[in-house]
């Protein structure tokens, strides 16, 4: 499991804070404490097994070093192999303090237990050609491998794939997570991702998705007081319903699905009020207890879809926009949303995100620009999800059920999101993504979208 609520750091910011450490505090010491955090973690899965340690030329493998001599002291068989000599005076003393043999990586015999510390958050580069394919025999052939802060090859502030191996059994994070830990390749290259706390303060306005807390409704509640959802409907009904289903069951008070026709399908306790057209959603939107819009679900990018988002967008109320929306406004995007006076969430995938904005940058950095341009709160979805305030804040959901991967499970985080910004939660996206995948969890293996709306009751009860 990922820890949650955690601290998320870039290269640059951990290099600054340990800078910041070693002007109280040696930097051998800090590095002691990694090197036993790693023997710790090591010595849980290794039991008797031999051990290969593999050092790089910089402070990972000076963490490698010191591991591999807490791990010899400890009673296992030890060997070490190197790529290179140690070009940092901590790693150079942490060699000096192993004093046993080191082995060339090149040469290193596959052992049990593996310990990767070549490279850590110093990567700056793919791997050379000659140091991916021998890592990812050595971390094949072994039963257990554990990487020292990241596995060798990842890039730190984006999890992009730099030639990392296949197969890494854990991962254990010094001092704090860092973007690899949770986005891109990092994803399925970290194995069970572990944060060790070897003393280094650290402060980050990024932070991995935490179990929200939640409070039941008072006993004066009413369902005006628990939030009116407004659901708008287009092309395709089922969509804007599977969003209506979801703010339902989500703790919204009441829900209306403002929509075409008569209509069909959907609970019984949903609410259907007809609309024809752009005009005719301005009209009703001047309902001041409606708590939030959601619309985009389903939407259509036809004329009357143009007409019906413009009415939403012009209200001065709570806006929740997904799917057809995003791809409407386009380019448009932050030229429209910052002129709005009530907030505003976007949903999108990463195909609607590149539609709206630049997609240069890391997940993480190109997510807060986008949310600070358009003055919005975005949830960038996908299998690892970014979430952005314009403040500046992130945080970061991984490891979701990937069976959230079929039609229809966005609709439904759009309606739970809108359950939540209409009841008022200032924390309204980050609580709607940790219902969400709590909800995915919950539902198991082959659900289909129309299912997770039921798990969210469970979901929430976990959060009072
Ligand atoms: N500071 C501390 O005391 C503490 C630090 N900590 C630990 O230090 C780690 C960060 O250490 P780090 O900054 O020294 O970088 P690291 O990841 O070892 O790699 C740098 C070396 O790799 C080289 N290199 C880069 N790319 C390459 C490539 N593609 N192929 C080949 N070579 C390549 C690069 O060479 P250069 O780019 O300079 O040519 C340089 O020699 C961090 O992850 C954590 O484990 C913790 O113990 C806490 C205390
Ligand atoms: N492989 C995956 N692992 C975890 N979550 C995923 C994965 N693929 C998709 N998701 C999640 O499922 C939802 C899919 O939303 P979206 O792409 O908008 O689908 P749709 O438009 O069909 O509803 C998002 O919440 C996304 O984060
Ligand atoms: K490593």
């Amino acid at each position: 499991m990922i820890p949650p609520g955690a601290p998320i750091v870039t290269a640059a910011r951990m290099r600054a804070a340990e800078e910041a450490l070693f002007r109280r505090e040696p930097q051998l010491d800090v590095m002691e404490r990694a090197g036993a955090a790693v023997t710790g973690a090591v010595a849980r899965f290794a039991r008797s097994s031999p051990i290969l340690v593999l050092a790089g030329p910089g402070n990972n493998g000076g963490d490698a070093y010191a591991a591999a001599r807490l791990l010899k002291a400890a009673g296992h068989d030890v060997a070490v192999a190197a790529c290179g000599e140690p070009g940092t005076p901590a790693a150079r003393a942490m060699l000096e303090r192993w004093g046993g043999d080191v082995g060339a990586l090149y040469q290193a015999r596959p052992r049990p237990v593996l310990v990767d510390g070549l490279f850590g958050t110093g990567l700056t580069r793919p791997l050379e050609r000659g140091i991916a394919p021998v890592l990812a025999e050595l971390v094949a052939a072994a039963r257990f491998s554990l990487a020292i802060d990241l596995p060798s090859g990842l890039a730190t502030d984006s999890g992009a794939d730099l030639g990392a191996p296949r197969g890494i059994g854990a991962t254990l994070a010094l001092g704090a997570l860092k973007p690899a830990h949770l986005l891109d390749a990092g994803l399925e290259r970290c194995g069970q991702v572990l944060l060790a706390d070897i003393g280094i303060p650290v402060e980050s306005d990024w932070r991995t998705v935490a179990r929200p807390k939640l409070t039941a409704p008072g006993p004066r509640a009413h369902k005006y007081s628990r939030g009116l959802v407004v659901v708008v409907e287009g092309d395709m009904p089922g969509a804007a319903r599977l969003a209506a289903h979801a703010a339902m069951a989500g703790g919204a008070g009441y829900t209306i699905l403002a929509c075409r026709d008569e209509g069909s399908g959907g609970p019984d306790a949903l609410v259907r009020h007809r609309i024809a057209n752009g005009d005719d959603l301005a009209d009703f939107l001047t309902e001041k207890r409606i708590g939030g819009i959601l619309i985009g679900p389903g939407l259509g990018r036809d004329r009357r879809a143009e007409g019906l988002l413009k009415a939403a967008l012009n209200a001065d109320l709570p806006l929740i926009l997904d799917g057809d929306a995003l791809t409407l406004l386009g380019k448009s995007a932050a030229a429209w949303l910052q002129r709005r006076t009530a907030a505003t969430w976007l949903t999108p995938h990463a195909g609607e995100f590149g539609r709206m904005f630049e997609g240069n940058g890391d997940k993480i950095v190109q997510t807060i620009a986008a949310a600070s341009e358009s003055r919005t709160t975005i949830i960038h979805k996908g299998a690892d999800t970014v979430i952005a305030t314009p403040r500046g804040e992130a945080r970061v959901l991984a490891r979701a059920s990937s069976w959230l991967s079929t039609a229809g499970t966005g609709d439904v985080l759009a309606g739970t999101l809108a359950a939540q910004v209409a009841a008022g939660n200032k924390d309204a996206a980050e609580t709607a993504v940790w219902l969400h995948a709590r909800a995915a969890a919950l539902a198991g293996p082959a659900f289909i979208a129309d299912a997770l709306p039921m798990h969210l009751s469970q979901a929430i009860s976990e959060c009072l």
